[in-house]
């Protein structure tokens, strides 16, 4: 079986973070394991508190996984503060490991920050460069290209900035911009349109946008899905492919959990077959 390390925060409800990573590791058939970087309070109405873990801890994590169960792929999440960023870029160097999936996760979308803001340059120019793909979403992707992204051509030039810094994959994930009118394709229908700029070309990878609210993890799952299909031997474009209709598949099988946001429905490839 192929193995993913997810290197990420806690989140106390189960819809994002390293309970999300590993719920979309199991689904698609992979083993998931964690190094878990800070612990949030949170639930579906937002973050109340957050703990950030002390640096050799996660490193003694990291090095715990490696030396017994070498992962395939790894996903990085929240990493709370520029001291995380950098132990963790050390223990990616130290144990040589392959398939990196950065999602560089700044702020949830009820508004807390998961990142320091002056984390930022340790993580573009210390981590970035050792990524073989970043996820970010429109104001990740914002803060990293240094401009406002209001349209699909913003993203394309956005995409080309980002990746003009190192040598990966870029994958700007449009959920922010759906339903706003900013990409809606001809036929007028709204759609998730998410843009991968790898190995200098751009590929749009577009799916029906669901009218749900429940969407809490969504970013989670798409990057821990991408790292469990490039550990399963799939190419970048592919790996893609294959995490987005995995997506969207738990977004559309709709789980209603929560007094606010929700999350996702993991399990939705059984629910189906069961019926
Ligand atoms: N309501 C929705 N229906 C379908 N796909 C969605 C929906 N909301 C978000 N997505 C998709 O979920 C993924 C992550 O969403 P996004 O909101 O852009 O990032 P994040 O969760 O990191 O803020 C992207 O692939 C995006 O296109
Ligand atoms: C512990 C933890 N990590 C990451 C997030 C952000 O989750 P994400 O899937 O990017 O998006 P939202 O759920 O915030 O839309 C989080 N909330 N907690």
């Amino acid at each position: 079986m192929k193995t993913v390390l997810t290197i990420a925060g806690s989140d106390s409800s189960g819809g994002a973070g390293i309970q999300a990573d590993l719920k979309t590791m199991t689904e698609l058939g992979t083993f998931g394991m964690s190094a878990i970087t800070a612990i949030t309070a949170q639930n579906t109405c937002g973050v109340n508190a957050v703990l950030a873990l002390p640096c050799d801890m996660i490193s003694a994590q990291i090095d715990a996984v490696c030396d017994d169960i070498f992962p395939d792929a790894v996903k990085i999440g929240m990493l709370a503060n520029s001291q995380i960023v950098e132990c963790v870029a050390a223990s990616i160097k130290k144990n040589a490991m392959k398939n990196i999936v950065l999602d560089p996760v700044m702020v949830s979308t009820s508004g807390h920050r998961l990142l320091d803001d002056d984390a930022s340059d340790a993580l573009i120019n210390v981590l970035m460069p050792l990524a073989d793909i970043i996820t970010p979403n429109i104001p990740e992707a914002e803060c990293l290209a240094g401009m406002k992204i209001a349209s699909k051509a913003d993203m394309i030039k956005a995409a080309g900035i980002i990746a003009g810094s190192f040598d990966g994959a870029v994958l700007i994930k449009g959920g922010h911009l759906a339903n706003t009118g900013a990409n809606c394709i001809e036929d007028s229908t709204n759609v998730a349109a998410d843009l991968l700029y790898h190995g200098g070309q751009t590929q749009w990878f577009e799916a029906e946008f669901v009218d749900n609210p429940n969407t809490h993890g969504t970013g989670c799952t798409l990057s821990s899905a991408i790292a469990s299909e490039l550990a399963k031997g799939a190419d970048m474009p592919e790996a893609v492919r294959k995490a987005k209709a995995y997506l969207t598949g738990a977004i559309k099988a709709g789980l209603n959990l929560g007094k606010g946001r929700g999350p996702l429905n993991h399990a939705w490839q059984n629910t189906i077959s069961d019926c």
